[in-house]
């Protein structure tokens, strides 16, 4: 059995009578890139706000390398390695690829605005940022605004926010969502590279052939709860997980 990162007990969160998210209880294991999927509204988004610490929950309890850090700040859960890309992009328009990347560097060395006393940080700063966005396919537009750079462009800009935080767990929702399809494979590409480099990754996607290629666990979230969890070939044919998906119109999407 590998060890477990990440840890969630009962978790739940209900808005007035809705429960979005309802006793969710798994355990990642480090090293792993675990998919969650599930019909439109099953409470993939809401569990990710949960563990990042943006949405209190109304029951149970998140676990951090053994820790509980139920109610640790968002920034705090942040600083102790979980890590967060978001649906839409978060990044900051009227700044370069490279200042983006830069800020969010500069936060994990603690580089605040005492550059010159800090020197040896800040030289670690530029070279930690350059590194962060040659992963990211962005070097060459490094000194693009975000502004200018292309839909695909920017959510790969934000992953390698993300990345410049140096995550032991990285929470990826639909990172491909609104790329153009050309774009898709050098994301999975990016995507495979991290998790390679031994990032823990937890991903929500729908692209089924994406899913299957990536992942080593596949849970399926629907009404708030796990309905499925395991083997990504076996879990896509589960006839409950087929179910489910009938009224959602991507049948053949995940049987696929
Ligand atoms: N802040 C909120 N207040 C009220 N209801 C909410 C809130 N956030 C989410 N919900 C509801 O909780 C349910 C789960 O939403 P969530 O966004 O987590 O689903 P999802 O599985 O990520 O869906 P999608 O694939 O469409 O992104 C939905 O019914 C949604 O309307």
């Amino acid at each position: 059995m590998s060890e477990i990162i990440l840890k969630t007990e009962n978790l739940g969160i209900s808005f007035g009578a809705h429960k979005a998210v309802s006793n969710v209880s798994l355990e990642i294991e480090k090293g792993k890139l675990t998919t969650i999927l599930g019909p439109n509204g099953a409470g993939k988004t809401t569990f990710f706000n949960l563990i990042s610490g943006l949405l209190t929950p109304t029951t149970g309890k998140i676990f951090f390398d053994g820790t509980d850090i139920t109610s640790l700040s968002p920034t705090k859960r942040v600083a102790i390695g979980v890590g967060r890309s978001f649906q839409l992009t978060n990044v900051f328009p009227k700044l370069t690829a490279y200042e983006n990347v830069r800020l969010a560097a500069q936060s994990h060395y603690k580089v605040g605005f005492k550059l010159l006393t800090n020197f040896d940080k800040f030289s670690n700063v530029n070279e930690r940022t350059e590194e962060i966005l040659e992963r990211v396919l962005l070097l060459d537009r490094k000194n693009s605004l975000a502004s200018d750079l292309t839909h695909g462009e920017q959510r790969k800009l934000e992953l390698g926010m993300a990345l410049a935080l140096d995550p032991k767990v990285l929470l990826l929702d639909e990172p491909t969502a609104g790329m153009a399809i050309e774009e898709v494979p050098t994301m999975i590409d990016i995507i495979t590279k991290t998790h390679a480099l031994g990032t823990t990754i937890v991903l929500i996607e729908h692209k089924m052939d994406m899913v299957k290629k990536l992942s080593d666990r596949l849970v399926i979230l629907a009404n708030g709860s796990v309905l499925a969890d395991g083997d990504p070939e076996a879990v896509s044919k589960n006839p409950e997980v087929l179910a489910a998906y009938l009224g959602g119109g991507v049948l053949n999407e995940i049987s696929s």
